[in-house]
């Protein structure tokens, strides 16, 4: 689904962050790109996701080069992006409303094109639609980040970028949120890459891990971490070895 080839990206007077970079990630996979403050992750995310482009090399998504972004995919950022004006609902609506407007495929709206906002189901599967009349700043963090799920998962993303989505959150709530994602992960068939710079959430939600290090970087290191799908897994063995693994990794950056 995903496949960088030889990417060199960094910006205007600054030294490269990736040179000759690859890394394939295939449909349905769950990725958490990992690495210290600094190394790349958002700018990974912003080169998936169609907002900056390589100066040599190639980003495809589904074996397409990508030149613009994508409608079919989804970026949820850190601090939500909820209009504060706008109640529960309408900033669900919000996504769904701009695609009736322009079209799924950016540029008008075909005539067959659905256009219904009935974004109940969503307010419900994401449990925000006793707070749908409300307004950001009458919600809870997890409310607002849980509305900003469901803002992009209505517009039915095959692939779903996350920047640092839970790290503002409490223990509970970023817990109860990591488990709804790797649910609406199974649910919705999506392919997600989610970026993070805490180890215990990259074990939780990555299925595959993408270890980042200092800029430029050159080479993709994997971690296959196969048990992050299983909902008991943060209690196992296992887990308490896999963190403690990435952690070495990670200070031998
Ligand atoms: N728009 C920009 N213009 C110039 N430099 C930038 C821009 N955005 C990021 N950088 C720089 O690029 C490097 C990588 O930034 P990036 O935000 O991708 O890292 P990160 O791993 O996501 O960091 P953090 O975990 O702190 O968010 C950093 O040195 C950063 O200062």
């Amino acid at each position: 689904m995903i496949e960088l080839d030889r990417v060199t990206f960094g910006y205007v007077r600054s030294a490269p962050i990736f040179q000759d970079f690859s890394w394939k990630a295939g449909r349905g996979e769950a990725w958490a790109v990992l690495g210290a403050s600094g190394c790349g992750k958002s700018t990974l995310l912003s080169l998936l996701a169609g907002l900056v482009f390589p100066s040599s090399g190639q980003v495809c998504i589904d074996g397409l080069p990508l030149t613009r972004p994508r409608p079919q995919t989804g970026l949820i950022i850190q601090d939500y992006g909820l209009l504060p004006w706008s109640t529960v609902r309408e900033n669900v609506e919000l996504g769904l409303r701009v695609r009736n407007f322009y079209g799924p495929d950016g540029t008008h709206a075909p005539r067959s094109y659905d256009s219904s906002l009935n974004v109940n189901p969503w307010l419900d599967r994401l449990g925000i639609l006793e707070v749908a009349g409300q307004y950001p700043g009458q919600i809870s963090g997890g409310q607002r980040q849980r509305t900003a799920i469901a803002r992009t998962l209505a517009l039915r993303p095959d692939l779903l970028l996350m920047d640092e989505p839970f790290s503002s959150l409490d223990a509970p709530t970023r817990e109860g949120l990591q488990r709804l994602m790797l649910e609406l992960w199974a649910e919705q068939a999506l392919t997600m890459v989610i970026v993070t710079h805490s180890i215990e959430e990259a074990a939780v939600l990555g299925q595959r891990i993408l270890l980042l290090k200092k800029a430029p970087n050159r080479v993709a290191h994997v971690i296959e971490n196969p048990g992050a799908a299983d909902v008991h897994f943060r209690e196992s063995d296992a887990y308490v070895r896999r963190v403690r693994a990435l952690r070495e990794q990670m200070e031998g950056a």
